[in-house]
C-alpha cells in the first residue's frame, strides 16, 4: 500500500538517518537519503566532493538530488542539513508532511563526534554546530509539520511518537501576523498540553453531551495547571449573552487572569461561545477549540468568528477572536447524531459550491459513506472544507470583502433561524439558504445549480424547502444581515460553481421570486 512521502529534516547530529530508517521500518515504508544520492550521482563520497568542487557545486547537485527524490519517492526521506538553505526546496516542501528533528548543542557535539567526516564540521565544530542550529532553525521551522526533540531520546521511543503526529494533519489558518494551527486527526485532543502557553487555569466550557470529553480534557492538564468544567445549556440555548455572563462570574470568581486560558469542548454553539466570553474576559485571553462536531470543525471553530444569539438576530452580537490553536480530533464525531453530522455537511456542501467542487463530487458519488463518521471520506471533506476556509480567512481575517463569501446561503438561513427562535439545527437552516441562494443565481441571468443543490442535499437528508406565508418576516429578517451596507441589501451569488460573488442589486422582484419558488 502506498504511504506518500514524508520527509525528515534537521541539523547534523539529528539523527535523520538513523531515525527515518526506523520510522520507515515502523511504518512498513521504503527509506531514502538524499545524501546517497548526490554520491551516487557524484560517483565520490560527500567530503570529496566539497574538497573537489566547492560548496556552491555540492548545493546545486543537492537541490536536484531533492527535486528528483520528493518527486519519485513514496517512503520516508532523509534530507542533508543543510538542503532546506535553498528556497527553491522550501517550497517544494510546502505540500509535503515534514518532521524536523531538533537536538541541543551538546548532544549535536557528541554525535558529530562519533561520526566524524561532515565537511562543515572539521574545524572548530562546536562553534559551528552552534551558528548552523542557530541560522537553520527558522528555517526548519517553516517547513516542518512536526517537530520532535531528539536531545536524550530512544531511537524505538521517538519512532512511535512521529508515527503518532504523522495521523495528524495541521492547516495553519488566521493571516501572517497572528498565524493558528488546525490539527486534524485521529487522537489530536492528547495535544491540548503544547497550547496551555502560561495559564495556570483553564475554564473548560461544554455541553451535557461532550461532558466525558470536558473531562478528559482536564485530566491532560500537567500538575499546576487547575481545570474548571463549565457545563453550558445545549445548543443555541448556550448561546446567549446571559449564559456568557454566568461564565464571566465563575471566571471571576476562579480568579482568572490574562495569561490563562478557555478551552470550548463542544458544537458550534459551544464553541462560539466560549470564543466570546474569552474575547471579552479582560477584553481577551486565549481560548483552543475542540470541536466535536463536524459543524464545528469544518465552520465554527475555525476563522475566529465568536458570538451570541440576540432578539435582534442570529450572530449579531460578537467579535473576531482567533483561537490559539483549534484540535479537531475525528474520533468525536462516533457519538454524533446521524442528522448533526448531516447538518455539518450542509457547510461542507456550501465549500464546494463556492470553492471545490471535488466535495460536491466526493458527496454525490456516495453520500452514505459522508454520513458514516468512520468512513475515510469524512477525514478528507473536513480537510478540503478547512482548506477553503482557511484560504479565505487568511486574506480577509475581518470580513473586510472577499470573506463574505463564506455566507453563501446564510442571509436566508439566519432569517430562518430567527423566525424559528433558534430551534432548527443551523446546518439545516443553511441547506435551505443555499437552495434559495441557487433560485436567485438563476434569477439573476447567473448559473442555474438549482438542481444540483437540492439533489445533494437531499441524498444526505437535509431540507431543501422552507413553509410558505412567510415572506414578509423573512423579509424583515433579512434586512438586519451583516452583510448589508446602510439600506443597502448585499447577497453573496455565483456566477459559476466555484466562482463566488457578492451584490448589491438583486430586486424586491427577484428576492420575492426566489422565496416562491423554494416553499414546499
Ligand atoms: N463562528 C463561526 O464562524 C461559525 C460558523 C458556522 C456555524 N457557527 C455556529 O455554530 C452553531 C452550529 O454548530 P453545530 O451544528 O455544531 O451545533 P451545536 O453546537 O448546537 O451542536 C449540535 C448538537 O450536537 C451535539 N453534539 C456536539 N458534539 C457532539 C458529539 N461529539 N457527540 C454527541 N453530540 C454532540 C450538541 O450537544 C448539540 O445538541 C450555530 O450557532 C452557528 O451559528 C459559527
Ligand atoms: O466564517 C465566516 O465568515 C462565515 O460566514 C462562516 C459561516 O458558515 C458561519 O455560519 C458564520 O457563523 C456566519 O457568520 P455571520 O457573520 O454571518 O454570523
Amino acid at each position: 500500500m502506498s504511504m506518500g512521502l514524508v520527509v525528515i529534516v534537521g541539523p547534523p547530529g539529528s539523527g535523520k538517518t538513523t531515525v527515518g530508517r526506523a520510522l520507515a521500518e515502523a511504518l512498513g515504508a521504503a527509506f531514502r537519503d538524499a545524501d546517497a544520492d548526490i554520491v551516487a550521482t557524484a560517483g565520490k563520497p560527500i567530503a570529496d566532493i566539497f574538497v573537489d568542487d566547492g560548496e556552491e557545486h555540492f548545493r546545486a547537485l543537492e537541490r536536484e538530488a531533492v527535486r528528483r527524490a520528493v518527486a519519485e519517492h513514496d517512503g520516508v526521506l532523509a534530507l542533508g542539513g543543510g538542503a532546506v538553505l535553498a528556497a527553491d526546496t522550501r517550497k517544494l516542501l510546502a505540500d509535503v508532511p515534514v518532521v524536523h528533528l531538533r537536538v541541543d548543542l551538546a548532544e549535536a557535539v557528541r554525535r558529530n563526534e562519533i561520526d566524524k567526516g561532515r565537511p562543515l564540521l572539521q574545524v572548530n565544530p562546536r562553534a559551528t554546530l552552534r551558528r548552523l542550529l542557530e541560522e537553520r532553525l527558522p528555517l526548519y521551522r517553516e517547513v516542518a509539520d512536526i517537530e520532535v526533540d531528539t536531545t536524550g531520546r530512544d531511537v524505538a521511543d521517538l519512532t512511535a511518537e512521529i508515527a503518532a503526529k504523522l495521523g495528524v494533519r495541521t492547516v495553519v489558518v488566521g493571516d501572517a501576523e497572528a498565524p493558528y494551527p488546525v490539527l486534524i486527526g485521529r487522537g489530536t485532543v492528547e495535544r491540548l498540553p503544547e497550547f496551555l502557553g502560561k495559564a495556570a487555569r483553564v475554564a473548560v466550557l461544554h455541553t451535557e453531551s461532550t461532558a466525558l470529553l470536558a473531562e478528559r480534557v482536564g485530566s491532560l492538564l500537567p500538575e499546576g495547571v487547575e481545570a474548571t468544567l463549565m457545563e453550558l445549556p445545549d445548543a443555541e440555548d448556550g448561546k446567549t449573552v446571559a449564559v456568557a455572563e454566568q461564565c464571566w462570574d465563575a471566571l471571576g470568581a476562579e480568579g482568572f487572569t490574562r495569561t490563562d486560558l478557555v478551552v470550548g469542548v463542544g458544537g458550534g454553539a459551544v464553541t462560539d461561545l466560549a470564543g466570546f466570553v474569552a474575547a471579552c474576559w479582560l477584553r481577551g485571553v486565549a481560548v483552543v477549540h475542540v470541536p466535536t462536531s463536524l459543524l464545528g470543525a469544518v465552520d465554527a471553530a475555525v476563522g475566529g468568528k465568536t458570538g451570541v444569539n440576540t432578539a435582534a438576530g442570529k450572530n449579531l452580537v460578537g467579535a473576531f477572536h482567533p483561537p490559539r490553536a483549534v484540535l479537531v480530533d475525528l474520533d468525536n464525531f462516533a457519538t454524533l447524531p446521524r442528522r448533526d453530522l448531516a447538518a455539518g455537511l450542509a457547510e461542507v456542501v456550501k465549500a464546494g459550491f463556492i470553492a471545490d467542487p471535488v466535495i460536491l463530487d466526493l458527496v454525490e458519488r456516495d453520500p452514505e459513506a459522508a454520513l458514516d463518521a468512520a468512513d475515510p471520506v469524512v477525514a478528507e471533506l473536513v480537510e478540503r472544507a478547512i482548506a477553503v476556509k482557511a484560504e479565505v480567512v487568511a486574506s480577509d481575517l475581518k470580513e473586510g470583502g472577499l470573506r463574505a463569501i463564506l455566507n453563501y446561503g446564510h442571509t436566508f438561513a439566519h432569517a430562518i433561524e430567527k423566525l424559528e427562535k433558534y430551534r432548527w439545527r443551523h446546518g439545516d437552516a443553511v441547506a435551505v439558504g443555499m437552495v434559495y441562494a441557487a433560485h436567485l443565481n438563476a434569477l439573476t441571468g447567473r448559473v442555474d445549480l438549482v438542481d444540483r443543490t437540492k439533489a445533494v442535499l437531499e441524498s444526505l437528508g437535509l431540507p431543501v424547502a422552507y413553509e410558505a406565508g412567510r415572506w414578509d418576516d423573512l423579509l424583515q429578517a433579512m434586512l438586519i444581515d451583516k452583510k448589508n451596507t446602510g439600506a443597502t441589501q448585499r447577497f453573496v451569488l455565483l456566477d459559476a460553481l466555484a466562482a463566488p460573488v457578492v451584490v448589491d442589486d438583486v430586486t424586491a422582484e427577484q428576492q420575492r421570486e426566489a422565496y416562491e419558488r423554494l416553499v414546499g
